[in-house]
């Protein structure tokens, strides 16, 4: 096949047309970059190779010198062919295994190569069983005695090994990946063909090889320029299909089985197949297993992470109430060292939550736990068990905890700072030692109970657990049960306590108390059930009922022709609660009670919420036409300020500036009995356009000190308890009585604040009859409650027949009897004067 000029063509023709594919690999390498790029250039020089190859072969078979002859077998030039095909073609396996969507790491494409090579030696077991003697499946074809074919025949079952192996594993779409690999299986098969020519001297063999060798490169040329797009090895052990790994051992198995049977015998390829096979799957194996492994190291570390994420809480990142309850379990099972468990809980949280929205909770609820946080030492626990609930476990002795719990009432008690502006909180916590529980829902429970404990007295407090906060707390539930029926059950009462003129001691208002008169657990304290009906959420019925109650006595009284008015207190949830107004209104014309005769009256309690809020709903309030009394002025919670911005109309001054111990000592210039303080808040009253109620007299001295102030009203003791409404009513008709004579007070001089000339013996005289002038000579003002002097004979507000709730508050070992029975015993503190009313605020604090 020479040209007339002696130009071998065959080999020529070979040469450039192979070349095409590897033109056009190289062209498509330059343009890209990374492992792209490496392939591209793989393909190219192992496509080069093989072409040249192919034209060594040729040019062998047709030498120039010897142009028309029959070629003589030349084993040399085919294990040149086959060598340089081995080499090209392992470029090119290795070209294919960096293109995009084949491999992508060293790590996968070994387990590639592996998988590949153990298909390929059981490919080439069984084709050389099927050649070999005795099978001889091609019959004369059979190769014989030329090396060149094993390593030709090796190579070509390596690239359709691999092939295969990639068109098994790499994900869809994958389309360019397996034609580009049947690409280069082709080009290794014609290098078998043109091997097998030359070393047969087959040139018919030879030019069929060396013919579709330029098909194969230019199938591997195009197919590999746009690779598939999101193509990739499956790298999940677990999803992954193995049961094509079979195959091979199966077939390798059957064939050698077979040879055997028909008498073959093994040569030293046919074993060295074998040893690849089994060196193969060996170290597949191997590598399988390390994947595994990684695999599995995998699943335990997510778990962990999961298992973890389960005992924290995502707001706070403390532990959760699992993780908690975790380590609890954890340091009991120990019990090497004592431990204590801190019960946490933010006090009026849920306002936070109302007035400024959840958003500005949240971040308080984060920054509670941040500084929980960095407040503990290495190895306590902060935990967040749900709302507004944290706990703290700590390695320390009970009285060191109290020490830390005192130092975090502090911490969590520092303002919060927020764009929308600071945020003011306090919290109560719960102490629990582990000694004194045998188990670790005993120790949740204590500090939960001395939580609870520390909530009942006030808030922003610490309590250590003690067992009888057990009595307390089966006490407290059987109360929580009893109080949900009583209004049904008809327990409930109202006392009312007189609010009297000053100086004539006439009673012109009375304030209503709430009683209850439980038939078994006799007659419960108002400081006891009070806080609780608002912890349950039924405040507001209690509410509800003694407004209506006092509404209906009220209309009586003003019916019968007296002049008074009665107040109710309100809680600061009632308050809050956006339907108040409306029931307020319907009470008012249900009873067909003129507005300005009932009072409601707040506690300071309230002012220290959202000023402006509660400003609103007094100016709602208000626009029905009741009266306003701020309760409780001067007991600590609001300030001069807010007082001037407060929608009232009443000031009540507090017991504790009337009855403290300085304003009975206090003379003024005059010589006169006084007291500071109370001096000051009336002249503030007035200045205001209020009118001031002295609150908590008890004796004739403070009263003094309360005329010597201007003060025109007064309450307490002196003028008389809480009693039933008849025995009020017989205080009013006594008063008005044609036998009553009321002593006026002089008018203050006009450069000065209403002062009445008289002393306190001239006060107590305003009530009618000598016998009363009687008693005040005496100096027994005391008197006025005591148990046999009866409303008739007195216009005075105080008779031995005082409703229930005019015992003291600590008593509660009383009589039983319905509401007239007497069950008055003498209070010794004017603290619990008004005990009974639905005011929580004070309740709590004489709790
Ligand atoms: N912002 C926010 N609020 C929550 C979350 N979980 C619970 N809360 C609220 O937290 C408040 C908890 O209120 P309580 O503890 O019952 O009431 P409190 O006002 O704190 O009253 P005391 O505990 O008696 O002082 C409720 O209003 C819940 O709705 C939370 O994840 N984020």
């Amino acid at each position: 096949m020479h040209s007339a000029l002696g130009v071998p063509v065959l080999p020529v023709a070979v040469g450039l047309a192979s070349a095409c594919g590897p033109v056009l690999l190289a062209i498509t390498a330059r343009r890209h970059t990374g492992p792209r790029r490496v392939g591209q250039w793989l393909l190219a020089l192992g496509g080069a190779l093989a072409a040249a190859s192919a034209v060594v072969g040729m040019a062998g078979l047709f030498p120039v010198d010897h142009p028309v002859h029959q070629p003589s077998p030349r084993p040399d030039l085919a294990a040149l062919v086959a060598v340089g095909m081995a080499v090209g073609g392992l470029l090119l396996c290795a070209g294919l295994l960096r293109l995009p969507g084949a491999a992508h790491d060293a790590a996968a494409a070994l387990r590639l190569v592996l998988d590949g090579l153990v298909i390929a030696a059981a490919l080439w077991f069984v084709g050389w069983v099927l050649l070999a003697e005795p099978t001889r499946l091609l019959g004369g074809y059979t190769p014989k005695g030329c090396l060149a074919l094993v390593l030709a025949t090796a190579t070509a079952a390596v690239a359709a090994g691999l092939t295969f192996i990639v068109a098994v594993r790499s994900r869809s779409p994958r389309h360019g990946l397996v034609l580009a690999g049947g690409g280069v299986t082709l080009v290794a098969g014609c290098g078998l063909a043109i091997a097998a020519g030359v070393c047969r001297a087959e040139p018919g063999l030879a030019v069929f090889g060396a013919a579709l060798l330029p098909f194969g490169l230019l199938v591997v040329a195009f197919t590999s320029r746009a690779p598939d797009p999101s193509g990739g090895p499956d790298g999940d052990v677990i999803r992954r299909g193995t049961a094509y790994a079979f195959l091979p051992m199966v077939a390798m198995a059957v064939s050698a089985v077979y040879h055997l049977v028909v008498g073959g015998t093994f040569s030293i390829f046919a074993v060295l197949a074998g040893i690849v096979e089994g060196f193969g799957l060996v170290a597949r194996q191997y590598l399988a297993l390390n994947d595994v492994r990684g695999y599995a190291g995998r699943l335990a570390e997510r778990e962990a992470h999961f298992r973890e994420l389960a005992h924290t809480d995502p707001l706070t990142e403390l532990a959760n109430r699992r993780g908690l309850l975790r380590a609890l379990q954890q340091r009991h099972e120990r019990a090497d060292t004592p431990f204590v468990l801190l019960g946490m809980d933010l006090d009026g949280f849920k306002n936070v939550n109302d007035m400024r929205g959840h958003d500005v909770g949240d971040a308080v609820l984060a920054e509670v736990g941040r500084r929980l946080r960095t407040n503990l030492r290495p190895g306590d626990l902060a935990a967040r068990l749900g709302g507004d609930e944290f706990a703290v476990l700590m390695r320390a002795r009970p009285a060191e905890a109290e020490r830390v719990a005192e130092r975090l009432l502090g911490v969590i008690g520092s303002p919060y700072g927020h764009p929308t502006g600071e945020v003011f909180l306090s919290v109560s916590i719960g102490v629990a030692d582990n000694a004194d529980a045998a188990d670790v829902e005993t120790l949740l429970r204590n500090a939960d109970l001395a939580l609870r404990y520390a909530k009942q007295r006030g808030k922003n407090r610490v309590e250590r657990y003690d067992v009888a906060y057990d009595r307390l707390l089966r006490r407290r539930t059987t109360l929580e049960h009893e109080l949900r029926g009583a209004i049904e059950r008809d327990e409930l009462r109202l006392a009312f306590q007189p609010v009297v003129a000053i100086p004539s001691v006439r009673p012109v208002g009375a304030e209503a108390l709430l009683r209850w008169h439980h038939p078994e657990l006799g007659n419960v304290r108002p400081d006891e059930f009070i806080p609780l009906a608002e912890e349950c959420g039924m405040i507001a019925k209690l509410g509800s009922w003694v407004l209506h109650q006092a509404c209906h006595q009220l209309s009586r009284w003003l019916a019968d022709g007296h002049d008074v008015w009665a107040s109710v207190n309100v809680s600061p949830r009632e308050l809050h609660a956006p339907e108040y107004v409306n029931q307020v209104a319907e009470a008012l014309r249900a009873h067909r009670v003129p507005p300005q005769r009932l009072v409601l009256e707040i506690t300071e309690h309230a002012v220290a919420t959202d000023l402006d809020e509660l400003i609103r709903r007094l100016k709602a309030l208000r626009s029905t036409g009741v009266r306003i009394a701020l309760d409780d002025f001067g007991a600590g919670y609001s300030s001069l300020g807010q007082l001037r911005r407060l929608p009232i109309d009443i000031l009540k001054i507090d017991h504790s500036l009337v009855a403290g111990p300085d304003p009975v000592r206090a003379v003024n210039r005059r010589g006169r009995v006084f007291a500071p303080m109370v001096d000051v808040v009336v002249r503030l009253g007035h200045q205001l356009g209020l009118q001031v109620i002295a609150e908590g007299v008890t004796n004739p001295t403070e009263l003094a000190a309360v005329v010597e102030s201007g003060c025109g009203l007064g309450q307490g003791q002196l003028f008389g308890w809480g009693v039933p409404a008849e025995h009020l009513e017989a205080m009013l008709e006594a008063a008005t009585s044609p036998g009553a004579r009321l002593i006026p007070a002089p008018r203050p001089p006009a450069d000065d604040l209403p002062r009445p000339a008289a002393g306190p013996e001239e006060m107590l005289r305003t009530v009618a009859g000598a016998g009363a002038e009687e008693m005040l000579r005496t100096g027994a003002a005391e008197e006025v409650s005591r148990p046999d002097a009866g409303p008739a004979d007195l216009p005075r507000p105080v008779t031995g027949r005082e409703g229930s709730g005019s015992r003291p508050a600590g008593d509660d070992t009383g009589p039983t009897a319905g509401p007239t029975a007497d069950r008055t015993a003498e209070p010794d503190s004017p603290s619990v004067q008004n005990a009974g009313s639905v005011d929580s605020a004070r309740e709590i604090r004489q709790a």
